[in-house]
C-alpha cells in the first residue's frame, strides 16, 4: 500500500487553509466572508437570505447537489464546540428544506476546535428528472467489468463462475464466450438521500421505475476488453460523451493486455479517470502488491501524470469523490465481486460523482447522433447525447448533415431518456428521439441535431494539432486513417502537415480531408486519429466548410444512381470551388466507395488501437454496431435492422506498413516521453488511390 499515495496528504486541503468545500480549488469566493466557521450558527434574516441565495446557485451550476463543509470558515481554526455545531446542522436543516433539498450527512471529525462535518445537498427531483452522469468502463478481457456492473446493479454476488454478467450480455455469442462486444448501457439509480433504487424482479430491471424513483442515474458504458472489439470501445469512449473512465484491473492479471491501451485512450480523450481493482478474494497478497506497484508506476509516470490514491475508508470516498474533477486524482479501489468486499465504497462513490457538463439551456441545441433503431410502431429513432442546450417535445431541430453536407429540419415526435418518456431534455444528457419523416437509412452515426439558430456547416476538410503516440515508420502526406471525433467516425487523408513527415512522439498542425461524407465538427474538439498499430491524438483547430462542388455533383450523381439520396436532401448544396486538393482524385469520395466494395469481402475484423501487423482495417462502420447496442435504445421496443444501412457507415481496407514495435503507451509504462528514435527510418508509403 506504501506505493500509492497516502491519503491523509489529501485530506481536506482546505481545512488547514480555513477554506471550505464550497470552492475546491481552494479559489475563495465572494462567499468567503459569509463562510466565517460561525455564520450558520445564529443568522439574520438577511444572512440567511443570503445564504440561500449562495446554495441556491450553487445547486443550479452543479445540476442537483453540492456539498457544504460545516466548521470550517475564512481565516478560523477548523471545528465547532457542540453548541454551535448543533445550531449550524439546523440552519442547513432549514435552508435544505426552504430549497426543497435532501440533506445528508456524508462525515463528521475532530478539529482544532470541536468538530467539521460534510453535508450532501441534493435536490428532490420530480419523478420524471434525474441528474445522469455517465462513466464508461473499460480494462482488458475477463478484468470483470461485466460482473462488477452486474453485481452494482443486480445487487446480487457474483460465484466467480459468470453469474452476475449473465444479466448483461447481450448476444448469443456473449453468453457462449463470455466476452462483450457491443456498447452496452447499464443504470444504477440513487435517491436523494444516496440509497440504490435498483430492485430487480426476478432478474429484470426496470428503467422506468429506477428513473422514476432516482435522483441521480449512473450509466455504466460497458465497453469490450477485447482488442477485436477496440474500434467498438474508441467509438463508446469518443461518441457516447463519457464523464469518467472507470478502468478496470483483474488483481491476479494484473496490468496487462488492454489495460494500458484504455488507459491512453481515456488520458488522450481528457477523460478523468479511476481505477477498481477485482477479484482481491482469490489474489496472493503478494501478486495484488504487484499489481498496485505497477499501476502506481504507470500512473505517476510522465505520459500520466496522476495522483493515484487508495481508497479504503468513507473519509476516503469523500475526498476523492469532491476533489476528482482536478483530473490529476486518480482514486483507486480494491474490490471483490464474490465476496462483496470494498463495494459499500464504490457505491457511495459513485453516488457523490457529479457531472462535468455544465448545462446552459439559453445556448443553442446540439445533439450528436451515436446510434439509430427502427421500432415498430414509433418509426425511425435516434439516440445520443445532448452536448449543449435544451430540447423540447415538437422543437424542429436540422438534421444533417447528408452525403451533400446539407441540414434538413425535422420535428422532434416524442423524447425518450433511460426508456421513459419525458418532454425534455437539458444539456449533459442522453435521450433517444422519435423522429418524423425520415427513413433510418439515410440517418448515420455522427450526424446531429442542432437548433438553426447555429446555422451548421458541414466540412469535408478540417486542421489538427496532433501529436503521434505511436507509428512503426513515418506519417507523410496523402497517409489515410481512421478519424474518431464525437460520434464521427470515418477514414480522412493528409492533405498538409507543417512537418514533411511524422513519427512517433511528434507534433504538427495537420490538414485532413474525410473520404466519403462530410461532418458536422467545432473546434477545440478532441480527436483521435488511428490505423492498426498507428494512432495519433489531438485538437481540432480549424475548420473549412466548404463542399467541393467536383466532389458535390460526383456523389451526388452517385448516390442518385444508387438511390439512397432522400428526395428532401437533394440539392446542388451551393458551393463551389473547393479546396487545393478538391481535385484530387486521391480526395474525393468515389475512391472510397472503391475500397468499400473489397472491404465487404474482408472479414469482420476489428485490428483496433493496438492490432496486429500487415492486417486490414475492414471497417464496416454502421454494421458493427447496428442492432448491438439494443439496451441503448430507450424505446424498449423490438428492433429492427435496416434494410439498407447508411452510406456512410463502411470504411475502406487499409494495408499497415511496417514492422512489429511496442505499444505507443511504452512512455506512459516505462516512465519516459515517447522516443522517435525506435522508428525505423524507412517511410511508410502512403497508401495508394485505388
Ligand atoms: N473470484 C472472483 N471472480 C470474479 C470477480 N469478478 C469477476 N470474476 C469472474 O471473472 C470472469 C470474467 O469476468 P467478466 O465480467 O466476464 O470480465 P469482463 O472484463 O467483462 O470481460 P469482457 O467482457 O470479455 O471484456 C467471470 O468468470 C467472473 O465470474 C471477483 O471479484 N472475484
Amino acid at each position: 500500500m506504501a506505493a500509492l499515495m497516502d491519503i491523509q496528504k489529501l485530506k481536506s486541503p482546505d481545512v488547514e487553509n480555513g477554506g471550505s468545500l464550497f470552492d475546491p480549488d481552494c479559489e475563495h469566493s465572494d462567499m468567503a466572508s459569509l463562510t466565517s466557521k460561525l455564520a450558520l450558527v445564529s443568522p439574520s434574516n438577511e444572512e440567511f437570505e443570503m445564504l440561500l441565495e449562495e446554495i441556491r446557485t450553487r445547486i443550479m451550476e452543479t445540476q442537483g447537489e453540492t456539498i457544504y463543509e460545516l466548521g470550517v470558515g475564512e481565516g478560523d481554526p477548523p471545528g465547532l464546540k457542540d453548541d454551535d455545531y448543533k445550531a449550524s446542522e439546523a440552519t442547513l436543516q432549514s435552508i435544505a428544506q426552504t430549497l426543497d433539498l435532501e440533506c445528508v450527512m456524508l462525515r463528521e471529525r475532530p478539529a482544532q476546535e470541536g468538530k467539521v462535518a460534510e453535508f450532501l445537498l441534493r435536490r428532490r427531483l420530480t419523478s420524471d428528472d434525474f441528474m445522469e452522469i455517465r462513466v464508461a468502463v473499460v480494462g482488458n478481457v475477463d478484468a470483470g467489468k461485466s460482473t462488477l456492473l452486474g453485481v452494482l446493479t443486480h445487487g446480487e454476488l457474483d460465484n466467480g463462475r459468470g453469474m452476475a454478467r449473465q444479466k448483461l450480455f447481450r448476444h448469443k455469442h456473449e453468453m457462449e464466450s463470455g466476452r462483450t462486444s457491443s456498447v452496452g448501457n447499464d443504470i444504477l439509480g440513487f435517491d436523494a438521500a444516496g440509497g440504490v433504487v435498483n430492485k430487480p424482479d426476478h432478474g429484470h430491471l426496470d428503467w422506468i421505475k429506477i428513473c422514476e424513483e432516482a435522483a441521480k442515474v449512473i450509466t455504466f458504458i460497458d465497453l469490450a476488453g477485447h482488442e477485436r472489439y477496440l474500434k467498438t470501445t474508441v467509438f463508446g469512449m469518443t461518441g457516447h460523451a463519457p464523464d469518467f473512465a472507470m478502468l478496470m484491473i483483474g488483481a491476479n492479471a494484473g496490468v496487462i493486455g488492454m489495460t494500458k491501451e484504455h488507459l491512453g485512450l481515456a488520458l488522450a480523450l481528457n477523460v478523468p479517470v479511476f481505477v477498481v481493482i477485482t477479484k482481491i478474494d482469490m489474489c496472493p497478497p503478494n501478486v495484488l502488491q504487484e499489481t498496485l506497484k505497477l499501476l502506481n508506476k504507470i500512473l505517476k509516470s510522465p505520459g500520466c501524470r496522476k495522483i493515484p490514491v487508495l481508497v479504503q475508508s468513507m473519509d476516503d470516498v469523500v475526498v476523492t469523490a469532491t476533489n476528482f474533477t482536478s483530473e490529476r486524482m486518480c482514486p483507486v479501489f480494491q474490490v471483490s465481486n464474490v465476496t462483496g468486499s470494498n463495494l459499500d465504497l464504490l457505491k457511495m462513490f459513485l453516488n457523490l460523482l457529479s457531472t462535468r457538463h455544465k448545462c446552459d439551456s439559453s445556448e443553442p441545441a446540439e445533439f450528436q447522433i451515436d446510434d439509430t433503431f427502427s421500432v415498430p410502431g414509433v418509426g425511425t429513432v435516434v439516440s445520443g447525447t445532448l452536448l449543449q442546450g435544451y430540447i423540447k417535445l415538437n422543437d424542429t431541430l436540422l438534421l444533417g448533415p447528408d452525403n451533400l453536407g446539407q441540414f434538413q429540419p425535422l420535428p422532434i415526435k416524442s423524447i425518450h431518456r433511460k426508456r421513459m418518456p419525458v418532454r425534455e431534455v437539458r444539456g449533459g444528457q442522453t435521450a433517444s428521439f422519435a423522429l418524423k419523416k425520415i427513413k433510418r437509412a439515410s440517418i448515420r452515426k455522427g450526424m446531429v441535431l442542432v437548433s438553426p439558430r447555429l446555422e451548421p456547416q458541414a466540412c469535408w476538410e478540417f486542421e489538427g494539432e496532433i501529436l503521434v503516440l505511436h507509428h512503426p515508420t513515418t506519417i507523410s502526406v496523402k497517409y489515410q486513417a481512421m478519424v474518431h471525433v464525437g460520434s464521427v467516425r470515418q477514414t480522412a487523408t493528409i492533405l498538409t502537415m507543417t512537418e514533411e513527415h511524422l513519427r512517433t512522439g511528434d507534433k504538427a498542425t495537420v490538414r485532413f480531408r474525410f473520404i466519403k461524407n462530410p461532418e458536422y465538427l467545432k473546434p477545440d474538439m478532441r480527436m483521435v486519429f488511428r490505423e492498426g498499430r498507428t494512432k495519433a491524438v489531438g485538437n481540432i483547430t480549424r475548420l473549412f466548410p466548404h463542399v467541393s462542388a467536383v466532389a458535390q455533383n460526383t456523389r451526388h450523381q452517385r448516390s442518385a444512381k444508387k438511390g439512397y439520396i432522400d428526395g428532401a436532401s437533394g440539392g446542388s448544396g451551393g458551393h463551389s470551388g473547393g479546396g487545393k486538393h478538391s481535385a484530387n482524385p486521391q480526395n474525393e469520395p468515389q475512391k472510397a466507395s472503391k475500397r468499400n466494395r473489397r472491404a465487404k469481402k474482408m472479414p469482420d475484423y476489428d485490428d483496433g488501437w493496438e492490432g496486429k501487423e500487415n492486417n486490414f482495417v475492414a471497417e464496416k462502420g454502421g454494421s458493427s454496431l447496428e442492432g448491438k447496442t439494443g439496451n441503448s435504445c430507450e424505446y424498449h421496443n423490438q428492433l429492427q435492422r435496416p434494410q439498407q444501412l447508411s452510406s456512410g457507415g463502411k470504411e475502406s481496407p487499409r494495408l499497415t506498413a511496417g514492422a512489429a514495435s511496442a505499444s505507443s503507451l511504452s512512455s506512459i509504462q516505462s516512465g519516459q516521453p515517447p522516443s522517435s528514435s525506435s522508428n525505423s527510418a524507412s517511410s511508410t508509403s502512403p497508401v495508394p488511390a485505388t
